[in-house]
């Protein structure tokens, strides 16, 4: 898929929209990606890497270098890395959802996100209308289970909460509905690259 163009989909397939600053990307992202597929039935996950986050105040690194790097890094069949924000025009995920619905009337789409976005949920833009309109997946990270799992939208949508056993029924069902799947966690970070100076490391070949 070159910049600037859409990935298809097939009528009636389940997409897993999965949204990030990828600022780098880093086998923490491949390992949530890989684990939503198999747990909640996804047919195929798109990697969302967005122009920039609307509650952090630090640009990322530009666009090119980080989708360059996400194409890289996350080498399988099902997965697509697209810069899908940059044509929309969207910047907030409410608004990114409502223009994919429009574009795709008949795929049925699942946000993915890790434990520590559910913490904050809350504060994004329009959050009750994005648990409104489509399931949500949380794949658990270190530090954040809890405090996901206390956040004022765990607590506010308790009764929608698919059991992690009943997971692969997330994919079909009908928003809102959410699942937290406890698997086993990788702890890596953007953050800590950064720290470290080592953004892209993770991509060059062995
Ligand atoms: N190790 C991880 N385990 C679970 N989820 C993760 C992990 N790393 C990133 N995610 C999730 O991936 C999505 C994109 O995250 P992002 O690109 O901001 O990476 P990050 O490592 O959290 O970056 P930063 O350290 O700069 O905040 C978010 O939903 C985040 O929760
Ligand atoms: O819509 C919002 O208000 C909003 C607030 C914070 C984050 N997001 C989205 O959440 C995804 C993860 O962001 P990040 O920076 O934590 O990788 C990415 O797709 C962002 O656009 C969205």
């Amino acid at each position: 898929m070159d910049r600037f163009s859409i990935p298809y989909a097939r009528p009636g397939q389940v997409i897993g929209l999965f949204g990030g600053s990828f600022d780098p990307p880093h086998h923490g992202h491949v390992h949530v990606t890989l684990e939503a597929m198999k747990a909640f039935g996804l047919d195929r996950v798109w990697w969302l890497v967005s122009p920039g986050n609307p509650l952090k105040a630090r640009g990322p690194a530009p666009l090119a270098q980080r989708m360059a790097a996400g194409r890289g890094l996350m080498q399988h069949p099902g997965v697509e890395v697209t810069d899908i924000e940059s044509l929309t025009g969207t910047r907030a995920t409410a608004d990114t959802l409502a223009e994919l619905r429009r574009l795709y009337p008949k795929v049925r789409f699942v946000w993915i996100m890790g434990a520590d976005n559910l913490a904050q949920f809350h504060k994004w833009k329009n959050w009750r209308l994005i648990m409104d309109s489509v399931p949500v997946g949380v794949i658990a990270r270190p530090g954040d289970r809890i405090s996901a799992r206390m956040s004022p939208a765990a607590r506010l949508y308790a009764k929608y909460r698919i059991d992690g056993q009943a997971r692969r029924l997330l994919g079909r069902a009908d928003a809102p509905a959410w699942c937290f799947v406890n698997v086993p966690m990788v702890d890596v970070s953007s953050s800590q690259i950064r720290e470290r100076g080592c953004w892209g490391a993770e991509v060059l070949p062995e």
